[in-house]
């Protein structure tokens, strides 16, 4: 879906803020004039306007004046000190506020951006190479070509998944913050290569590597977990040792706990 005439407004220009612009801008969905993108750092502004060509200001009355779409992409904690300081013109139809902050809820939303149509979306970090899943939720305001539209938005930075706005903050503690709990796998997994005699470089790239490819091969053979486990799992062989000392370690449990206190910090990010 190409939407070159629209007007797409950013509000907070920080890391999901560019990972959106770049592929949007790549994928021709937007063309860069009419992009506009408010942030009070000059440094980011300065650093958007030159790599993408995109408008930049430090207002963000010029971005919602300005645009029939406005991705909200600051922190959830911003959220009151900015709604405080909008005015909202009346409208023919219903602007779209796309909405990726952690925790705050359609109805928050739709209080503080009064008249506007809403879209909850929650990306994920490998947004920023094309490789990100976001799920969405649309609150009761959106038209059907509004949720196509956002869709479209986001699919250009990955798969898209539409939720029951009830699955938002659990989305957020799974794929929303998965992409540091892999990290830290990945880093984890160098040490240990590292611990057995391993170069650091060839340790951290041989990681990468297997997280990679086991994602893949799970994704493209549509294989359970389990299966893939039990294929690489020889009797009396290395990799039922490692899984035993994974098990010692609670490797299941940290990782389910960690799902679910990701899942209590984003209901409390809603509240605040
Ligand atoms: N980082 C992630 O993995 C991730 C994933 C999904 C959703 N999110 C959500 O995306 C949002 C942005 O996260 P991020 O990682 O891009 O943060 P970030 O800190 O990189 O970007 C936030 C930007 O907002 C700008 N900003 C601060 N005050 C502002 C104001 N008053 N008006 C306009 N802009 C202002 C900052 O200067 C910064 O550039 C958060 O709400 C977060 O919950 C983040
Ligand atoms: N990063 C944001 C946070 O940590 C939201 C999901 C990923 O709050």
């Amino acid at each position: 879906m190409v939407m070159p005439e629209a007007t797409f407004g950013v509000i907070g220009g920080g890391m999901m803020g560019e990972a959106l612009i770049t592929r949007l801008l790549d994928q021709g969905v937007f063309v860069p004039e009419a992009v506009i993108v408010s942030d009070p750092q000059a440094a980011r502004r300065e650093i958007l306007h030159h790599t993408y060509g995109v408008q930049t200001t430090a207002e963000n009355q010029a971005v919602i004046d300005a645009a029939e779409t406005v991705l909200l992409a600051i922190k959830p904690q911003m959220l009151e000190a900015v709604a405080e300081n909008l005015r909202f013109p009346e409208r023919e139809k219903p602007p779209l506020l796309l909405s990726i902050l952690a925790g705050v809820t359609l109805a928050r939303l739709e209080q503080e951006f009064l008249g506007w149509a809403v879209v909850r979306a929650m990306p994920n970090t490998p947004a920023t190479v094309g490789a990100g899943v976001t799920a969405l939720a649309a609150g009761e305001a959106v038209s059907t070509a509004q949720r196509e539209q956002a869709c479209a938005i986001f699919a250009s930075v990955g798969t898209v998944v539409e939720v029951p706005e009830s699955q938002m903050d659990a989305v957020t503690a799974l794929s929303g913050s998965g992409p540091g709990y892999i990290a830290l796998v990945v880093e984890a997994l160098a040490d240990g290569g590292v611990a057995v005699g391993l170069p650091r470089a060839i340790a951290l790239e041989l990681a990468i590597a297997t997280v990679r490819g086991t994602g893949e091969l799970l994704h493209q053979g549509d294989l359970h977990p389990a299966v893939l486990k039990d294929r690489v799992t020889s009797p009396g062989g290395t990799t039922i040792a490692g899984i035993a000392a994974l098990e010692a370690g609670g490797l299941r449990s940290a990782l389910i706990e960690a799902v679910r206190s990701a899942y209590l910090r984003s209901k409390e990010l809603g509240q605040s």
